[in-house]
């Protein structure tokens, strides 16, 4: 007995239903014209991942079901094709002060035009950036079906992460398991999913297929690269990571027990830290604003890294030819910074402008001016500055219609280094996960790759090797403010994203001052977070859906 299983890995849009769909029959189509009796998708495929509170409306919940309906009869003609598709199922009921959730996050096989099996899902994930409770019930069932000759048992992603469903699904006689999944992206958590898999294997002794989406949602990424592990938990199998892919493995019935090989594909090679950085930025920035029909960005351009990564990564996410760089001299601009602009956007040939502040700058003081006498200049003339230069991004956003791509990265968000209104001011935050050391990291490893074949040396080397400034007053460094950036984002590090204390990590070496410093800023500027735009999530812990600290908050340790 053998089965050809196929993985579509695909990229769907959150609540178009109707465009899964049609997605789904295509890839399904295909997989059956090549061989696949099994085609799986990924977790809740019919309607994206993460719908959200789009989930609580009755109307999206029967949009789903026409699309389930849609795919089953879009596929009835192939006969013996299976095909599993994510989907919510059931309703729930919902009062101003109570909610009640009958709804369930189901797995269904269709065949033939029906549904064949169902399985619903039993370990709802409610940390990190999931909510899974507030839409849904636990499942207390197992999804086990035969075909030809081969019983498939189902989980639904958080359920591998656990012994007991992957148990109850041999128990109940699977052979293989195949695992429907939307895990999001951090760093390294590639070699973390397949390990916990692994486990899995070696637990339960069944093979495993592991089905993952690919795409952008809002601040979250999930990279592909689905993969299948064999009885001994060998990788047999690999999709590529950060775009579509079929993955086709083989499953046998050898001397009884169920043998999974990779159909003579080769097996992907897992990236470096770097390179899949870049990737996840690049699909961000992609998916950010293809599904949301922008058709091009516009970025401050200042001579410095951060506006100088922003530009790379946007070139290699949308080609030259939709990104508008402008660079916005004020007297405290130093020559290099307008030289290494121009270099720059010659190296990348993307359309530029100069467009200097000054005499803006000198009206608003003028118009300030009997307010502000016998003041001195201090940081609100430093934000004036930086809200010129917002208002005259968003004009030509407004203007044109291209979105404006903020430049501020982790060790800024963290410490409000940065303007409200003013260099906050955007629709889409590219690096605000990225902190400063990894921001040096990452350009120069840009500068040896040229991944999405836009130009090699995309940054000039003056640009990485400056001493960082806002250039908000004379001769200023950003180094005057804050501690050094080794320092800053070890502390932002241990402290924001693996919950590490004030006490224990100075018990551990570092300064007092600077850790009561850093810890008092990342405390004080919670406002300022909240009003920043949404960005690309790349670590365990970004400042988005798994950061909800209060504003009004008298604790720090
Ligand atoms: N708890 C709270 N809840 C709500 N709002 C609160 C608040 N506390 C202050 N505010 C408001 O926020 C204002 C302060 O925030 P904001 O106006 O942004 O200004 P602020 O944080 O005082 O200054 C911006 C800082 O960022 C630096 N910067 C700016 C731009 C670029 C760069 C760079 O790296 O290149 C650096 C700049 O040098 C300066 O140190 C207050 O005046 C007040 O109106
Ligand atoms: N002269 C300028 N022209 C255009 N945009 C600017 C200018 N100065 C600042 N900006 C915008 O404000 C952002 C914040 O400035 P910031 O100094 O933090 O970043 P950077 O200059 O790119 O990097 P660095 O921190 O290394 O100097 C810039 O990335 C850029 O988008
Ligand atoms: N969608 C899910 O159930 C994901 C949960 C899982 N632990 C992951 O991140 O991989």
């Amino acid at each position: 007995m053998t089965l050809q299983i196929c993985v579509a890995q695909l990229n769907f849009v959150v609540g178009d239903m109707p465009g899964n769909a049609r997605k789904i029959i295509d890839a399904a189509s295909e997989a059956y014209a090549q061989g696949a009796r099994l085609v799986l998708t990924p977790e809740l495929s019919i309607c994206g991942y993460a719908a959200e509170d789009l989930l609580l409306r009755p109307a999206f919940i029967d949009a789903c079901d026409d699309a389930l309906k849609t795919v089953a009869q879009g596929l009835a003609g192939l006969k013996g094709l299976h095909v599993v598709v994510g989907h919510p199922e059931g309703g729930g009921l919902r009062s101003r002060s109570v909610a009640v959730t009958r709804r369930h996050n189901r797995a269904s096989v269709l065949c033939e035009g029906q549904v064949v099996a169902c399985y619903d899902k039993r370990e709802l994930p409610n940390y990190q950036v999931f909510d899974e409770r507030r839409y849904f019930t636990p499942g207390d069932g197992v999804g086990v079906f035969e075909i030809d000759g081969i019983r498939v048992g189902l989980l639904i992603c958080e359920d591998a992460w656990f012994d007991e469903p992957a148990r109850l699904a041999r128990d109940a006689g699977a052979q293989v398991l195949a695992v429907l999944n939307a895990s999001p992206f951090h760093a390294g958590k590639s070699a973390e999913r397949e390990q916990r898999m692994r486990e899995r294997v070696t637990d339960c002794g069944l093979p495993l297929v592991y089905a993952h989406l690919v795409g952008g949602q809002d601040e979250v990424i999930f990279e592909g690269r689905s993969f299948a592990l064999d009885g001994a938990g060998q990788v047999v199998a690999r999709a590529a990571g950060f775009r579509e892919a079929k993955m086709v493995v083989q499953a046998d019935w050898r001397q009884g027990r169920v043998a999974l090989t990779g159909a003579g594909q080769s097996v992907e090679a897992l990236p470096s830290t770097e390179a899949e950085l870049w990737d996840a930025l690049v699909l961000g920035v992609r998916d950010y604003l293809g599904k949301n029909g922008f058709k091009g960005a516009i970025l401050g351009l200042s001579g410095g890294i951060d506006s100088a990564l922003v530009l790379a990564i946007a070139v290699d996410a949308l080609g030259a030819d939709k990104i508008h760089a402008v660079m916005m001299p004020s007297p405290y601009t130093a020559d290099i910074s307008w030289i290494d602009s121009r270099d720059m956007v010659k190296r990348l040939g993307v359309r530029y402008d100069e467009i200097a502040i000054s005499p803006l700058f000198d009206g608003f003081k003028q118009a300030l001016s009997s307010q502000f006498a016998g003041l001195k200049e201090d940081t609100t003339e430093e934000n004036i500055q930086a809200r010129i230069r917002g208002t005259l991004l968003m004009a030509l956003s407004n203007k044109t219609g291209a979105i404006v791509l903020t430049t501020g990265n982790k060790s800024e968000m963290a410490t409000g280094y940065c303007t409200l209104y003013g260099d906050m001011a955007g629709g889409f935050a590219v690096i605000k996960d990225v902190v400063k050391t990894r921001v040096f990291d990452l350009a120069r490893w840009r500068n040896l790759n040229d991944p999405y074949g836009t130009g090699s040396q995309p940054i000039p080397e003056r640009i990485i090797t400056r001493p960082p400034s806002a250039e908000l007053r004379p001769d200023q460094k950003d180094q005057d403010s804050l501690p050094a950036y080794e320092v800053l984002d070890a502390i932002i590090e241990r402290y924001m994203e693996n919950d590490e204390g004030v006490e224990a990590l100075i018990a551990d070496g570092f300064e007092r001052a600077d850790v009561e410093k850093v810890t008092r800023l990342i405390k004080l500027n919670e406002y300022k977070r909240r009003q920043a735009p949404v960005g690309i999530r790349v670590t365990h812990r970004s400042f988005g859906k798994d950061w909800r600290y209060p504003m009004t908050n008298q604790f720090r340790a």
